[in-house]
C-alpha cells in the first residue's frame, strides 16, 4: 500500500486525520497562498478551494514516487466576500466585526493525488455558521488571544472562537479544516479505509 501523506502545515488537519487512526506522514507544501489565491479570485468558492487543495497536494506529490497525497484549503465567505487568514490583528478585528451578527459559509476543498501517475480526486464541503452579535470588547479580547491569526475568517470554532458561534448547519470538522466524511470517501476510492486497517 502506498504511503499516505498529508500536504499540510495545519496542526488541526494533522489532528483530524490522526483521529481516523490512519498511518500517515506530514509534508507541508510551501505554496505561496497569497500569490496563488490571487490567480483564483474570479472562481466560485467551491472551485477556488478545490483548485488550491489540488495545487498543495500536487506540489508535495512531485517530490514523491509512491504515495497518496492529501491537500486541503479552507475559506470563509460572507455576503460574497472571501475571507482567508488575516494578515494582522487589525485585519482580524475587521473580519470579526464584519462577521458579527451574520451567517457565513465555510468552504473546504480537499484533493488526493496518487503517484506514480498523478491521478487526482477532489471534493469540497460547505458549512453554514451564524455568529452572535459581538461587542467591540469581545472582538478585541478575542484577537488579543492570538487564536484568530492563522485561521480563515479570523476564528477557530474548536477553541475560544466557539463563544462567537450562535449556530452551525453542516459538518463541524469542515469548519476546523478537514471534512472527515468527504475525506474518507475520497480515501476509499484509493483503497485506504479506516474501517479496514491491517
Ligand atoms: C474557520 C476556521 C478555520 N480554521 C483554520 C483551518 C485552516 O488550517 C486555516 C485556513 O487556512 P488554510 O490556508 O486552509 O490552511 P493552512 O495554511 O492552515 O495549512 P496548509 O495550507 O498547510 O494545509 O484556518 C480553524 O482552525 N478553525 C475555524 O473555525
Amino acid at each position: 500500500m502506498p504511503q499516505l501523506v498529508l500536504a499540510s502545515a495545519s496542526p488541526r488537519r494533522q489532528r483530524l486525520l490522526a483521529q481516523l487512526g490512519l498511518d500517515f506522514l506530514t509534508i507541508p507544501s510551501d505554496i505561496e497562498e497569497g500569490d496563488y489565491a490571487g490567480l483564483h479570485t474570479g472562481l466560485p468558492p467551491a472551485e477556488r478551494v478545490t483548485a488550491l487543495a489540488r495545487a498543495k497536494a500536487e506540489m508535495v506529490a512531485r517530490g514523491l514516487s509512491d504515495a497518496i497525497v492529501l491537500g486541503a484549503d479552507t475559506i470563509v465567505v460572507c455576503q460574497g466576500q472571501v475571507l482567508g487568514k488575516p494578515a494582522s490583528a487589525e485585519e482580524a478585528e475587521a473580519m470579526l466585526s464584519f462577521l458579527s451578527g451574520k451567517s457565513h459559509e465555510v468552504y473546504t476543498g480537499i484533493a488526493l493525488v496518487r503517484v506514480p501517475g498523478m491521478i487526482f480526486r477532489q471534493a469540497w464541503e460547505r458549512t453554514e455558521v451564524r455568529f452572535r452579535q459581538l461587542s467591540a470588547r469581545e472582538i478585541k479580547a478575542y484577537v488579543a488571544t492570538g487564536e484568530p491569526l492563522d485561521k480563515a475568517g479570523a476564528y477557530g470554532i474548536q477553541g475560544l472562537g466557539a463563544l462567537l458561534v450562535e449556530s452551525i448547519c453542516g459538518d463541524f470538522f469542515n469548519v476546523v479544516g478537514l471534512p472527515l466524511v468527504r475525506t474518507v470517501a475520497l480515501l476509499q476510492e484509493f483503497g485506504i479505509d479506516p474501517w479496514n486497517r491491517t
